[in-house]
């Protein structure tokens, strides 16, 4: 992992973003006018109502989708397109696999790309399968695994090139409930184990809370910042203990105060 910025110099700053997705009768526009910035190792969630410009956020600050204006920089560079330094993990983990390469070689994928040797590939994705517990896993193929096990793969994938930033869109929504909350202990034991840098959106009010360190609330669409809240609860967290934390339930409300009044809530 390479050395942040200077100290007044964010990892990730998003500026003045908008975004119209044009249309023959009205164009819709999703984001309008969103700034914030990420200090580097900093969790951050961002929250808000259902159809608010979640989706299109990530979609835009990955890369993948261009800006109607407004910028988005790592490490003051623009980003204009998909860079080795923001990884994305999505929802959809079973079709972000490819069902006919084993799981060891979806894993180094980034790294073929790459042009990384084949010895390195393989030890590369070997450990990024450890970091998720799935190190005796390489030579299955996805369509073997559990719902759970795949999006771990994911986020093997995710982080084996070793991303600044690791994008995050409402990865554990097609989980149950207990392999949601195994993945989200999963996901802040490799932030903190590797210090990086994460942005993960979620239409889930305790889970943003329970897995930040700060909480972007947004408006509904388009999209701009209605809230920036610091999580001030513990470094360490247990799904058990810091669910049942006063702390946890105020915050856990003044987010849910907060998109109520923006309209649609999902829980
Ligand atoms: N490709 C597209 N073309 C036109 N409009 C779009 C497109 N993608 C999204 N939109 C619109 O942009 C707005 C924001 O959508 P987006 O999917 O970003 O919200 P979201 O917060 O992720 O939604 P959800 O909570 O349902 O996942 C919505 O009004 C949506 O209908």
């Amino acid at each position: 992992m390479t050395a942040a910025g200077p100290a007044h110099e964010p990892l990730l700053r998003v500026d003045g973003l908008r975004k119209v997705y044009p249309s023959a009768q009205r164009p819709v526009v999703a984001i309008d006018g969103l700034s914030f910035d990420v200090a580097a190792g900093e969790f951050v969630c961002v929250v808000g109502p259902s159809g608010g410009g979640k989706s299109t956020l990530l979609k835009v600050v990955s890369g993948l989708l261009p800006p109607t204006d407004g910028r988005v920089l790592l490490d003051g560079a623009s980003v204009t397109g998909p860079v080795p330094g923001l990884a994305v993990v999505f929802q959809e983990y079973g079709r972000s696999l490819y069902a006919w390469k084993t799981v060891r070689d979806n894993v180094a994928l980034p790294l073929l790309a790459r042009r990384v040797p084949r010895a390195e590939r393989h030890r590369r994705a070997q450990e990024a399968l450890a970091a998720v517990g799935l190190a005796d896993a390489g030579r299955a193929y996805p369509w073997q695994l559990s719902g759970g096990m795949q999006q771990r793969v994911a986020i093997a994938r995710a982080i084996v090139g070793e991303p600044r930033v690791l994008l995050m869109d409402e990865p554990f929504a097609a989980v149950d409930a207990q392999t949601r909350a195994d993945l989200e202990d999963l996901v802040r034991a490799i932030w903190r184990r590797l210090g990086i840098t994460v942005l993960f959106i979620t239409h889930d009010i305790d889970e943003s809370v329970y897995l930040g360190g700060r909480v972007l609330v947004l408006s509904r669409a388009p999209a701009t910042i209605r809230a920036d809240l610091t999580v001030d609860l513990p470094a360490e967290r247990d799904q058990l203990g810091t669910r049942a934390d006063a702390r946890f339930a105020a915050l856990r409300a003044e987010v849910f105060r907060l998109i109520a009044a923006e309209g649609t809530v999902r829980t």
